[in-house]
């Protein structure tokens, strides 16, 4: 429970970032049966939620990760005005076949500015600024996340070598700054939507998120992804 991390480059130890697990528990889940743990970062407070497939990995590869930042309106609420909820569904479900581990992050809301930040941000976006330039706006950071907990419990995990389920270069540059490989990275696009293609365009021109955003692959509505309400309402 003490691993510490230490920088690839130069092996400079460094003060592990403090979280503590609970229990590992049975999670029976629209997407499949996983178990789930509770990490704490003693550092800030929040509690985050690691969903793991509870078989080994079929694939021999490293294991796969997903790092999932909160999205209260796109995780809870099926908000097509970003791509984190299908993102959700799309990571359980392939988890759920191949084994792996999704690391849920919550207090990243907002890509760390917070809820109610966030919702001023949708304000100005829809004043016509984009994302980046709606964070700028507000005078706060375009990416205000760290991932030095998350790096913490996946090397508690036994986690340091992962293919990480990201569309997002930075995440993984900045998991290697904590001490994770990545090794592959593993797309998660899924199809855009009439209401999110601005959105996912910027990320692509601006965040330098590695997304296609092809016409057969942008559904807008047409070949939506299993909603993970879908499911649900048996
Ligand atoms: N500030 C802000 N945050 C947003 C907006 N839309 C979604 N988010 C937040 O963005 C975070 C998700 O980040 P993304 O950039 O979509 O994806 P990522 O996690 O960096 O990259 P992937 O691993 O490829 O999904 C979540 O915390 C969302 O709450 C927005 O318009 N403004
Ligand atoms: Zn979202």
């Amino acid at each position: 429970m003490t691993a510490s991390i230490t920088r690839s480059s130069d092996e400079t130890e460094r003060t592990p970032h403090p979280v503590s697990g609970g229990p590992i528990v049975q999670l029976p889940t629209a997407f499949g049966d996983f178990v789930a743990q509770a990490w704490t970062d003693h550092e800030t407070g929040v509690e985050h939620l690691a969903v793991s497939s509870p078989n080994p990995s079929r694939s021999g590869k490293a294991p796969l990760v997903r790092l999932h930042s909160e999205c209260l309106t796109g995780d809870v609420f099926g908000s097509y005005r970003c791509d984190c909820g299908e993102q959700l569904a799309f990571a359980l479900e392939l988890i759920n076949a191949e084994g792996g581990t999704l690391l849920y992050l919550r207090g990243q809301e907002g890509r760390g500015i917070g809820l109610a930040n966030k919702i001023k941000a949708y304000a100005l976006q829809e004043a016509g600024f984009d994302t980046v330039e709606a964070n700028e706006q507000l005078g706060l950071p375009v990416d205000a996340r760290s991932y030095n907990a998350a790096a913490q419990i996946l090397a508690e995990m036994g986690l340091q070598e992962v293919r990480l389920l990201s569309n997002n270069p930075d995440k993984q540059n900045r998991l290697a700054q904590a001490g994770v490989t990545v090794v592959e990275m593993v797309a998660t696009e899924v199809p855009s939507r009439e209401q999110n293609l601005r959105y996912l365009q910027t990320k692509k021109d601006r965040m330098d998120h590695r997304l296609t955003l092809q016409a057969e692959h942008a559904g807008n509505g047409k070949t939506p992804l299993a909603h993970p309400f879908d499911s649900i309402n048996d």
